[in-house]
């Protein structure tokens, strides 16, 4: 593994292969829910859908499964398909299916969408379950926005540069007052999805973004790198912890147009 540090884009983390990716990986989830669960007694973590999920496969097997304090972890999306749970499509089925289902997590800590509403209901909804765990505390409350302070929220990046379902050019980008919000035109099927926005991933006290492929390769240098104003400003370089840590996590394809790639490597 090589790693960076950038002066306002985080760390990185760039691994040889998925393998030493998703055991990096694992381990940094179990380390930051060991401190917070120490620190607040409660662990809140947001998953995103796509490839992330596999890459955290590593969690249900040892020692994870013994030393990860389960019954204290509360899980939520940052963003969700607008489809039935137990579609193909749906990011909740993804994730229960190859992760939730093989670890003891207290069902009533699962917090997904309510899949029979319309994506707007659903997103006002969400929001409304997540402000009553900011009340009690479930989920932290930041000190510098009036947003929750998710412990980690876990994001994958496409090529185009989104992340959760902020797609690139699109008005969801300048929301500032809900907390989830939604889409009907995702460029990326299924096209109704809710999703955090960027004020409430920038509250988070630990954002992680996992990308792996060669096909992630510009989008991450653009995301990463200090790259001029001409640039397209992607909706990952959006992503800017106010007060809390950045942390890229790429295999060498996907980092192998970074500046410092060969550097790293040498
Ligand atoms: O619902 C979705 O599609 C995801 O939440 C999305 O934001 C995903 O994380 C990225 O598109 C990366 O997906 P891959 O890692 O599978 O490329």
């Amino acid at each position: 593994m090589a790693l960076f540090e950038s002066k306002n884009r985080g760390e990185g983390r760039i691994h040889e292969n998925l393998d030493e990716l998703s055991t990096d990986l694992a381990d940094y989830i179990a380390e930051l829910s060991e401190a917070s669960v120490k620190e607040r007694g409660f662990f809140a973590i947001a998953l995103s859908g796509g490839s992330i999920i596999s890459l955290m496969r590593n969690l249900c097997g040892a020692p994870y499964n013994k030393t990860v304090d389960w019954s204290k972890w509360y899980i939520f999306w940052a963003d969700e398909r607008v489809v039935a749970k137990n579609h193909v499509d749906s990011n909740y089925k993804l994730a229960k299916d190859q992760l939730l289902s093989k670890l003891p997590i207290v069902p009533s800590h699962v917090h997904s969408i309510n899949d029979s509403l319309t994506a707007e209901e659903a997103a006002n909804e969400y929001g409304f379950v997540i402000r009553q765990l900011v009340r009690t505390r479930v989920v932290n409350v930041s000190e510098v926005s009036d947003c929750p302070k998710f412990d980690l929220i876990l994001l994958g990046m496409g090529p185009d540069g989104h992340v959760a379902s902020l797609f690139p050019n699109h008005s969801v980008l300048e929301e500032k007052n809900e907390w989830v919000t939604f889409i009907t035109t995702s460029p990326k099927p299924p096209p109704e999805r809710i999703t955090f926005t960027p004020p409430v991933i920038n509250s988070a006290a630990n954002v992680a973004v996992v990308v792996t492929g060669g096909g992630k390769a510009e989008a991450s240098r653009l995301a990463i790198d200090d790259v001029g104003p001409e640039c397209p400003i992607l909706p990952a370089r959006m992503i800017e912890p106010a007060a809390g840590k950045l942390v890229w996590f790429l295999d060498n394809q996907a980092a192998s147009k970074l500046k410092g790639f060969s550097q790293f490597y040498k």
